[in-house]
């Protein structure tokens, strides 16, 4: 009941899906992501390394911190769909970069190797947590693999879709190294049993059960019908007030870290001023004329 077909979607939407999958490639400073606009308010960001399947080097770490903070501010972007280009979502780390980072860390003593290791290791981190930390919402499509790294990136992200020929791998047991970047633990509150068996066992799971399980919303027949419904999201979203899109993405996070009575407390101090914003107007009376959020021209955030 979950697979959609792009038969279902406009021929607006396919042309978006279209001028999506034409993204061209990284272009400078991007080595690794392709960055793209495809509708208004909407930024298209692809893992582009095709030929390694999407493996995540070094570049990759430090260009995601570079994008994701521009992004995190920028007036343009109200929405991130994120997906990779080519036979598969990630292959997850680069294993010929982690060689040399994790595997033969550098420094004369303990001390100073432990150092520089914790110092990679949180670079690694940052990668992902700026994904939590832009207040865009950010849905990520996962076409066929998704592994290693590939996990800890989705789980920052806000929306999940896959398609069926999808599957998710953490390989943190067989590295023996049970889960040294902490990432699998994001977003598992809740699901701890299942994550513990997925970790300790490092078995693949298959679109059907990431959608039993709540890892993904939904499931797509191929990718063309995936980044169709990405981008008929990503617009339902981008047309929204950008002050209520943003502030629930923060109380959201903000309430998965919290007690309950906290969650109240900071949603309470924020909205005393979010509240007074003039979307809050537009939105009510495009409510009363049984208009769609769409037709309201919200100002740039
Ligand atoms: C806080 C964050 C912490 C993050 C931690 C992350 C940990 C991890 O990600 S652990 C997981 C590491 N990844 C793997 O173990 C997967 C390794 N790859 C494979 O098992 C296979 O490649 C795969 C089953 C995905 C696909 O097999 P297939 O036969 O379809 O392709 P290949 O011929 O193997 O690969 C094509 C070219 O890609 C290169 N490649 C694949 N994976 C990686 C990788 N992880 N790192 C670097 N390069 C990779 C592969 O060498 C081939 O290149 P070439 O020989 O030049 O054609």
């Amino acid at each position: 009941p979950h697979f959609v077909l792009l038969s279902s979607f406009s021929a607006k939407l396919r042309a978006v899906v279209r001028a999506a999958a034409s993204s061209g490639g990284p272009r400078p400073p991007y080595t690794t992501l392709a960055v793209s606009q495809p509708q208004q308010f909407v930024t298209h960001v692809e893992l582009h390394r095709p030929e390694k399947l999407n493996a995540m080097s070094r570049a990759f770490w430090r260009e995601m911190v570079e994008l994701f903070s521009e992004l995190a501010g920028n007036p343009d972007c109200r929405v991130v769909v994120f997906s990779g280009a080519g036979k598969m979502f990630t292959a997850g780390i680069d294993l010929m970069d982690m060689a040399s980072d994790v595997l033969q860390p550098v420094g004369e003593d303990t001390a100073r190797i432990s150092w520089n290791l914790r110092k990679k290791i949180a670079e690694y981190q940052e990668t992902f947590s700026v994904i939590e930390r832009c207040p865009k919402p950010v849905v990520v499509a996962v076409h066929g693999a998704c592994i290693g790294g590939g996990v800890d990136l989705i789980t920052a992200c806000d929306i999940r879709l896959c398609t069926q020929d999808a599957w998710f791998q953490v390989k943190v047991s067989r590295c023996r190294r049970g889960g040294f970047m902490g990432g699998a633990s994001r977003n598992a509150r809740g699901r701890r049993c299942l994550v513990n068996e997925l970790a300790l066992t490092a078995r693949k799971m298959f679109a059907d059960e990431a959608a039993s399980s709540g890892l993904v919303s939904r499931v797509f027949a191929d990718k063309e019908a995936m980044m169709a419904g990405a981008m008929e999201l990503a617009g339902e979203i981008a047309g929204r007030s950008p002050v209520g899109v943003q502030g629930t993405k923060v109380n959201l996070l903000y309430s998965r870290d919290h007690s309950v009575a906290e969650g109240l407390d900071y949603m309470a101090s924020w909205n005393m001023s979010m509240l007074q914003t003039e979307d809050l107007m537009k939105s009510a009376q495009a409510a009363l004329e049984k208009k769609s959020p769409k037709t309201v021209a919200f100002s740039k955030l």
